[in-house]
């Protein structure tokens, strides 16, 4: 199943907070969604699954709008804030309260329980729970339905690296299974490790809808040393843009390094050194946000 959002927009009094997005959800793999803090991620989340009207556009899954779905917990599942159990209740209870209500099987629960690892805790109250703990339950109440779309804001926010590990390894596991998993978050090294599809946002608007693989290839740049001082001028001629490195060094983009080293055969020149650097996914996501941050302080 697909998230379509055409056009949306979501305004809070003066503040367009969602600003003409649309961008797809794919099924079968894990798109990271990202931006700065206070970028929209929630409040498009939100849209998605009708607890916020959008003041423009549309979004649908699987072709339909999420209050036109009749069993909405068996089509999409969201984990969008962990804190929302009601502490009292045990988790079993909680789980098997939502499957009675949404006319779910009763087997379900000790499955989800089971792939959230909390078996052994089913029985105790989840105001006692550990924020990871919380975090893995909301994600069984996700999983109850056995949707194939899942929305998880945040979901390693606060978690140990064990537990950042497992929802990693979850996350992509889902997308195995052919479900479309859109995971927010505002850190890009997180999602480079997750994620296979990108789309950033920065002040409620699309900045990049993009493959992980697409962005870390990006426009690098070669880093080229050699004591032949009219090399610089060659590599211009031959359509390079060139400007000086560290060290006397040459930092030369439009041209491969096997281009590179073709041109300096061909002229005889000796090179010392000739290196591709690589783009790193937290530069090229620096680079894609800079003009949409509100308080470049803040996250520098
Ligand atoms: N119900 C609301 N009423 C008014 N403004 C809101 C409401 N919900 C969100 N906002 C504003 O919308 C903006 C975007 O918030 P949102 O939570 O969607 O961003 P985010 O990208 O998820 O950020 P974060 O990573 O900090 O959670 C913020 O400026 C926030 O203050």
């Amino acid at each position: 199943m697909t998230i379509e959002i055409r056009g949306l927009t979501k305004r809070y009094g003066p503040d367009t907070v969602v600003d003409d997005l649309s961008f797809t959800v794919e099924p079968g793999q894990v798109t990271g969604f990202l931006g700065p803090n206070g970028a929209g991620k929630s409040t498009t989340m939100k849209l998605i699954v009708g607890l916020a009207a959008p003041t423009r556009g549309s979004v649908t899954v699987g072709g339909r709008r999420y209050r036109d779905l009749p069993v909405p917990l068996t089509e999409v599942g969201a984990l969008l804030d962990a804190g929302a159990v009601h502490g009292g209740r045990k988790a079993y209870d909680h789980l098997l309260a939502l499957a009675v209500a949404n006319g779910l099987p009763r087997r379900r629960v000790g499955e989800v329980l089971a792939r959230t690892g909390l078996e052994s805790v089913a029985g105790k109250r989840a105001g006692g729970f550990s924020l990871g703990m919380r975090q893995r339950l909301g994600i069984a109440a996700a999983l109850l339905g056995d949707p194939g779309v899942l929305l998880f804001d945040e979901p390693v926010n606060g978690l140990d690296p064990e537990g950042i590990r497992w929802i990693r390894g979850l996350l992509r596991t889902l997308a195995g299974e052919g479900r479309a998993v859109l995971v927010s978050s505002h850190l890009m090294s997180e999602m480079a490790q997750t994620a296979d599809h990108l789309v950033v946002i920065g002040r409620g608007r699309l900045v990049a809808d993009t493959a992980v693989s697409e962005l870390v290839r990006g426009e690098g740049s070669v880093l080229v040393r050699t004591p032949e001082p009219g090399f610089a001028r060659l590599l211009v001629t031959a359509g390079a843009a060139v400007r000086e490195g560290v060290e006397a060094s040459l930092v030369v983009s439009g041209m491969t390094s096997t281009e590179i080293g073709q041109l300096a055969a061909h002229h005889g020149v000796a090179l010392a050194e000739l290196t591709p650097q690589r783009v790193s996914l937290e530069d090229a996501f620096m680079a894609l946000t800079e003009d949409s941050l509100d308080y470049q302080g803040a996250v520098a």
